[in-house]
């Protein structure tokens, strides 16, 4: 039987996909041992990536050739808009993370190329390459969070980053988003592989960047 196209694509993202799924800043979550400079450093530009992000959601609700998919994507545009974006605001307050610092940090060169990359998805109209991008967004999310042990560490910081990205609904909507992927990646896959392959480095290029500065 062929490997499902979603497979063969996050094999061909071999070694960057299992260098971000088990990447120093997750073991550490796990562990609840994440240095606080090193979490707002990485929470204060992964705030900037959350606005790029949404705006690709957008555009693929916008591209998406079914209702279904512009249901599933426009509920869970609503989760990042509001409990995910309450993690943040509750998170930099814990930290003392000020508005200023959180304007004024400059992005970093990983933060540039991930905001980069999805306005290009995005501005290509192209709803396989929308899914392409915000599928390794989110199943590599997913697979580092199922690993990370039990119990969760006892702050939430650290805790509830893994619970956004370790309960039920969200492994559905993954499940949904790697569908999405195999049905509608095919009919463009040189451009949609290239997508993916390009997130996936960027992901790992993200954590790495945690701990530069
Ligand atoms: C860099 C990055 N990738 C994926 C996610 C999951 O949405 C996130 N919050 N940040």
């Amino acid at each position: 039987m062929n490997p499902r196209f979603s497979d063969a694509l996050r094999e061909a993202s071999e070694p960057d996909w299992s260098a971000g799924v088990a990447h120093r800043f997750v073991r550490e979550l796990g562990e609840g041992s994440v240095a606080p400079g090193v979490m707002a450093s990485y929470l204060v530009q992964d705030h900037r990536f959350l606005d790029d992000f949404l705006g690709l959601l957008g555009a693929a609700i916008a591209s998406a050739d079914t209702f279904d998919a512009r249901l599933r994507l426009g509920r869970f545009a609503g989760t990042i808009a509001g409990e995910e974006n309450t993690y943040f605001l509750r998170a930099f307050e814990a930290l003392g993370i000020d508005a200023e610092r959180r304007i004024g940090e400059p992005d970093k060169a990983a933060t540039r190329g991930f905001r980069a990359l999805m306005r290009e998805a995005a501005q290509a109209g192209s709803y396989p390459c929308a899914i392409a991008v915000l599928t390794v967004a989110e199943w590599l999310y997913l697979e580092w969070a199922r690993r990370c042990p039990y119990p969760r560490p006892p702050h939430f910081l650290h805790a509830e980053w893994i619970t956004l990205h370790d309960n039920a609904e969200f492994g559905e909507f993954v499940s949904f988003l790697r569908a999405e992927l195999d049905r509608v990646g095919p009919s463009q896959a040189v451009r949609v592989g290239e997508f993916f392959t390009r997130a996936v480095r960027l992901e790992r290029a993200f954590f790495d960047a945690a701990y530069e500065g």
